[in-house]
């Protein structure tokens, strides 16, 4: 039988379930915007505001605050906003509310390599992150970091460049704007420097690149909840709007810009923007963002577009995958970095149930229904309002099933590339409120976004690669909560089958017997490798490609200490340890790294 006992192996024709289906620990009992811009009378900041934070409004934006009263310096630049509503706030959903569980990440090897590696903190304390930041840190109920956290900042604190790899989910976000407010508020510009001089030209102190519109609109809000009454000017550029509404926005001046690639192109060619004063560069999903699709633009950006050279101006790249050719293109793009994985480069976190049924494409429509059916008759009165993403391969494909879905009872609404700008945000708004249950998307939902309460991701079309993969299922499971993922897998899937048989061994989940199988003779029949031979080496644990061409002398200033608390300190011994040092468990230490 399969692993789901939905089909029959040697026939594989469907027979319909008749058991109850497996329903994760999450589903069945709980236990478990585009605001305008920046806040509320914002001060102009000042470097003694980096130490000194101005008396916080206790009241988290609602009404008076105790203490001594602070009355800032009013800019009439900026619109009134409070704490509370930079958050994405889905009244619906509050009763669902599932705290987050950070804990569940402490027991993930950490591998870093590269010369003279900043040494991580376990608390948020120990970085000099400015009194203002930390109050935000706290509003935010951060309360410690998480593991990429506490080795990333501490590393681009410290100015170095960085390329970081972490488990979706995990927390990077928080990890490269961290130090980049911080970088801000320690070199704070003046108006007519950061282009609110009236100059029509502005000049952003950091940029961050993200891939979609929706990741750069979640990184921006997210970025001035972490900023807020800082007086750092955060702003955002994205296609698909009216650019015109966008270029007021930076006429006031900007330190930090959020932008997708063709809309900052767009902006530097009509001399909007200059990118010659920035000190920070971040990439998220930095994999996506160098891959070829967006290769061409980020290095016109990077390279074409006056902006200091790497030496110059501090690097970060993050993304939860990082395929070994990418590493080596972006290298371009870095100057003497260090490398970090927490886990291995491109797992899943064992957080996300995974289940793989074997489903031919005819069949797929009526297998989600049974699913979805299962799903509803399951519920207890808190699982019942969890959302589904069910991801397809085409535009047309998300359309169809919506309309589908929701003939059939489920409702359910289509984001895609194909859709305005409007709908694309609409669908999502409707989504992440509840008031459509499931999203039907193609892969622009696949990357970054953080959306409460998604517990369980569907892939109704497998993706094209296990990397795609794991992003998609990683929409779920997020900061330490659990999640399901189920895959339809088809004969059209072959080729995934080996990466995807690791992919689950190495997250320690269940592998169907008939795909283990199906792994074994595809990667037999083609004489391929397959499975992750995309790092190049077949291996597991965290792999930065640099060890096979680096001399292990250029690297000679690392070092491995003990566990405290199940998590690894570092100490400022060097022990001559060629080339990294590793944090975690011995047995990943000895699995091939080296
Ligand atoms: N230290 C922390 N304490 C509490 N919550 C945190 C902490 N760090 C991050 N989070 C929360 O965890 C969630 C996931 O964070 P984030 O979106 O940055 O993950 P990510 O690693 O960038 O994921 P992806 O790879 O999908 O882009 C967010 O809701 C964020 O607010």
């Amino acid at each position: 039988m399969t692993q789901t006992g939905m089909f029959s192996e040697s026939t594989r024709k469907p027979t319909r379930s008749t058991g109850p289906r497996y329903l994760p620990p999450n589903l069945r009992s709980p236990q478990n915007g585009n605001a305008a811009f920046l806040d509320a009378g914002a001060p102009e900041f000042t470097p003694s505001r980096f130490y000194s934070p101005q008396p916080a409004r206790t009241t988290r934006g609602r009404g008076r605050g105790r203490g001594p009263r602070y009355t800032p310096r009013r800019n009439p630049n900026w619109e009134d906003e409070k704490f509370d509503e930079l958050e994405v706030v889905d009244d619906t959903l509050e009763e669902v509310k599932v705290p987050n569980n950070l804990d569940a990440y402490e027991d993930i090897p950490v591998q870093v390599s590269g010369d003279n590696i900043p040494p991580p903190v376990k608390t948020f304390a120990e970085i000099d992150l400015g009194d203002c930041l930390k109050q935000n840190i706290r509003r935010c109920n951060y309360i410690k970091p998480t593991p990429i956290q506490r080795h990333a900042i501490s590393i681009a604190v410290a100015g170095r460049d960085l390329m970081a790899c972490a488990q979706t989910g995990s927390g990077k976000t928080a990890a490269f704007c961290f130090p980049i407010i911080c970088g801000v508020l320690k070199h704070p510009l003046t108006v007519a420097r950061r282009g609110g001089g009236g100059s029509g030209l502005a000049c952003p102190f950091a940029l961050i690149l993200a891939p979609t519109r929706e990741l750069s609109c979640q990184i921006y809000e997210e970025a001035k909840k972490f900023a807020y009454m800082t007086g750092v000017q955060i702003a955002v550029a994205y296609g698909g709007t009216p650019i015109y509404q966008q270029l007021r926005r930076l006429e006031k001046g900007v330190d930090i810009l959020v932008a997708t690639p063709g809309r900052l192109v767009d902006m530097v060619e009509r001399a909007k923007v200059s990118l010659g004063m920035i000190k920070y560069l971040a990439l998220d999903e930095a994999d996506r963002m160098l891959d070829m699709g967006f290769e061409p633009q980020i290095r016109k950006i990077v390279e074409q577009m006056d902006m200091p050279p790497p030496g110059t101006r501090q690097t970060m790249l993050f993304s939860a995958t990082f395929p070994d050719e990418i590493q080596r293109l972006a290298s371009d793009f870095l100057s003497d970095y260090v490398f970090l994985a927490v886990g291995r480069v491109g797992s899943s976190t064992d957080l996300i149930v995974q289940k793989v049924e074997l489903v031919q494409e005819m069949d797929k429509r009526n297998h989600l229904l049974d699913l979805l059916h299962s799903q509803r008759s399951n519920a207890t009165p808190h699982s019942k309002h969890f959302l589904t993403l069910v991801f397809v391969e085409t535009k047309k494909g998300a359309n169809e099933l919506e309309r589908w879905l929701s003939r059939n009872g489920f409702p359910a609404i289509a984001m895609h590339g194909d859709k305005v700008q409007m709908e694309r945000e609409q669908a999502l708004r409707s989504f992440k409120s509840g008031a459509t249950p499931i999203l039907v998307a193609t892969d622009v939902a696949s990357r970054g976004l953080d959306i409460p309460h998604v517990a369980h991701v569907i892939n109704f079309d497998m993706p094209k690669n296990i990397d795609d993969y794991v992003h998609r299922i990683g929409r779920t499971g997020r900061a330490g909560k659990c999640g399901l993922a189920t895959a339809f897998f088809s004969d059209k899937n072959l080729p995934l089958a080996k990466s995807l048989t690791e992919l689950m061994k190495e997250s320690k989940q269940e592998v169907p017997s008939w795909l283990s199988q199906h792994a074994e003779n595809y990667s037999a029949g083609t004489g391929s490798a397959g499975g992750w031979g995309r790092h190049g080496r077949g291996d597991f644990g965290g792999y930065d490609f640099r060890k096979d061409t680096a001399s292990s002398s250029t690297y000679n200033n690392a070092y491995a200490v003990p566990a405290i608390d199940g998590y690894y300190a570092a100490s400022a011994a060097s022990v001559n340890v060629p080339y990294g040092y590793t944090y975690g468990y011995g047995s990943i230490v000895a699995s091939g790294w080296d």
